[in-house]
């Protein structure tokens, strides 16, 4: 079974501290930025590639840092997540963060990891987040993939309307959750 708990990050609000800015950096800011385009991310790398260069140059709020990782950086950050090319190194980073009780993921390294990156659906308003348990990340993204071409874009207007009409609905708690139920019902009716 399964048993990590997702939650929902306003890494916009939060301070990410990325260490290594190669291949896996790369892809790990990629899908940050992906489903947090203004994920506020301070990168740092002894070098950086073109394409993470790239990417972070479009985004709203990636700092750049060209340095050897020191645990100074480690200051005033919410999360971390190490994707250096040396093992001794993500491990400092690992045992550093958890002394200062911040959550850290070690790119690619299960055991080293507070939380796990995952695959994540947005279809405006709703997302979808996905884990194999470490198992399969390969499965992780084609169950991505396969979510994002079958679920509708209007699924969207379907979340805007419910909450219309959630915000006209008079009375109490109870009745509104009873009303919300009544109407989002026909989602879960099995066809007869
Ligand atoms: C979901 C996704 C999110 C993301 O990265 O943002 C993600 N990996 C993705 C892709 C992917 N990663 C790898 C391949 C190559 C094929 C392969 O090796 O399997 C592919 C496929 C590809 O690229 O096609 C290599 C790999 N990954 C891990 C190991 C170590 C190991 O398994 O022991 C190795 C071997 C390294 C080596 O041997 O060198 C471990 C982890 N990868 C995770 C997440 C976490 C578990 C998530 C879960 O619970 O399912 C976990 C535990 C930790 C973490 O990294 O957070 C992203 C898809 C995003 C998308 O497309 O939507
Ligand atoms: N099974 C394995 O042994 C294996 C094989 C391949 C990849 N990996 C994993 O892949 C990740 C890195 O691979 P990659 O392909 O991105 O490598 P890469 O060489 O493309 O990138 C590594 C980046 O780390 C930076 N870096 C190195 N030392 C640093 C330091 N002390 N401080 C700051 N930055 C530093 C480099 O400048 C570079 O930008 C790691 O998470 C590693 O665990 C593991």
């Amino acid at each position: 079974m399964n048993q990590l708990y997702p939650i929902f990050l306003k890494v916009h609000q939060l301070n990410v501290l990325l260490v290594g800015g190669g291949f896996v950096g790369t892809e790990k800011l990629s899908f940050l930025l992906k489903s947090s385009p203004k994920a506020q991310v301070t990168a740092v790398s002894k070098e950086f590639n073109a394409e993470f260069l790239e990417l972070a140059g479009q985004a709203a709020n990636v700092t750049l840092i060209q340095d050897a990782y020191d645990e100074k950086y480690l200051g005033g950050k919410h999360l971390v997540i190490a994707a250096t090319n040396f093992p001794e190194i993500n491990k400092q980073i690992h045992y550093e963060a958890k002394e200062r009780y911040i959550l850290v993921n070690v790119a690619d390294t299960p055991e080293l990891c507070d939380f796990y990156l995952g695959g994540i659906v947005t279809k405006g308003n709703l997302k979808i987040a996905i884990s194999t348990n470490g198992k399969s990340p390969t499965t992780a993204k084609r169950l991505r993939q396969m979510l994002e071409e079958v679920l509708p874009e209007e699924i969207d207007e379907l979340l805007e309307n419910l909450n219309a009409y959630r915000d006209t609905l008079k009375g109490d708690f109870e009745y509104k959750v009873k009303a919300m139920n009544e109407i989002t019902g026909m989602l879960v009716e099995k066809k007869g």
